[in-house]
């Protein structure tokens, strides 16, 4: 069974200047484990579909389902996890604290929350840091600490929403290779939301390209390449190749918006 399945999904939002067609014709299926990132120039949709998936936009048509429910019945059974492009920790919490909020709104326990804290820590890497306030940590690290958050109750899926636009080329490379790291030890569904082509090319099982006014998908490629990836992957010639067809989709979509 799909994860994710979109069927003929369109969301037009009215406004002040007339209709604007967020998203037409969609159609996708994600199966469980892919890693599946979103690309295509501003404002083809990208951000209004993964609001979808995660209920926080309402599509106008079409059907949408993800592990086999309707969008709001998912988040109601925490179905994924959804990281932001910005942070978005609270200053006066420390770093433990912001993971364990989620927890805390959910009524799980201390013990169980002291195990799940550090069980994310690990995974992105930030044990030792629980103790510190945001501000103290790197941008890199402080978007470390909101993916564990996204993590800490463990669903099945994991939304991105461009978590890496705001950091620098080294930084974001780091974290491609960990978040990388992370799919592969945990199994979960990824839609990973992106401006670049390096970065779908070297994380993704399948990369979605759209395009914009109206929002639509206009290619989906499945990756060629293996699923062990280390960054020097990048100057292959079948990363190369994929990066292409890539900005190929890209361009063909242009040409007709
Ligand atoms: N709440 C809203 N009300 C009206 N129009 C909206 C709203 N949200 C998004 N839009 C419009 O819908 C279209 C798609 O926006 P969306 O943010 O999904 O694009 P995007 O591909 O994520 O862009 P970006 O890469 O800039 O984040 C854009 O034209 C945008 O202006």
């Amino acid at each position: 069974m799909a994860v994710i399945e979109a069927r003929g999904v369109c969301l037009t939002f009215q406004t002040a200047d007339g209709p604007v067609h967020a998203l037409k014709d969609v159609d996708l299926s994600i199966a469980p484990g892919e890693f599946v990132s979103f690309i295509g120039p501003s404002g083809c949709g990208k951000t209004t579909f993964l609001r979808s998936i995660a209920a926080l936009e309402t599509p106008t048509q079409g059907v949408l389902r993800v592990n086999g429910m309707d969008p709001d019945a998912a988040r109601r059974a925490r179905a994924y996890g959804y990281v932001f492009q910005a942070p978005g920790l609270y200053p006066w919490r420390t770093i433990a604290g912001n993971i364990a909020l989620p927890l805390e709104i959910m009524g799980f326990s201390r013990a169980e929350r002291s195990e799940r804290i550090a069980r994310v820590m690990d995974l992105v890497e930030l044990t030792g840091f629980g103790g510190k306030y945001p501000w103290q940590l790197s941008g890199g690290m402080q978007q470390r600490a909101s993916i564990a958050r996204a993590l800490a109750f463990d669903a099945d899926i994991l939304l991105m929403d461009e978590p890496f636009g705001a950091l620098d080329e080294i930084v974001r490379d780091r974290l491609n290779e960990a978040l990388l790291a992370l799919w592969r030890k945990t199994g979960k569904t990824i839609g990973f939301v992106t401006h670049s082509i390096p970065e779908a090319v070297y994380l993704s099982t399948k990369i979605v390209v759209m395009s914009p006014r109206p929002g639509r998908i206009t290619r989906v490629i499945d990756s060629p390449l293996p699923l062990d990836r280390p960054l020097e992957i990048r100057e292959t010639p079948e990363f190369i190749a994929l990066a292409h067809e890539v900005r190929e989709g890209l361009r063909e979509g242009h040409g007709d918006a």
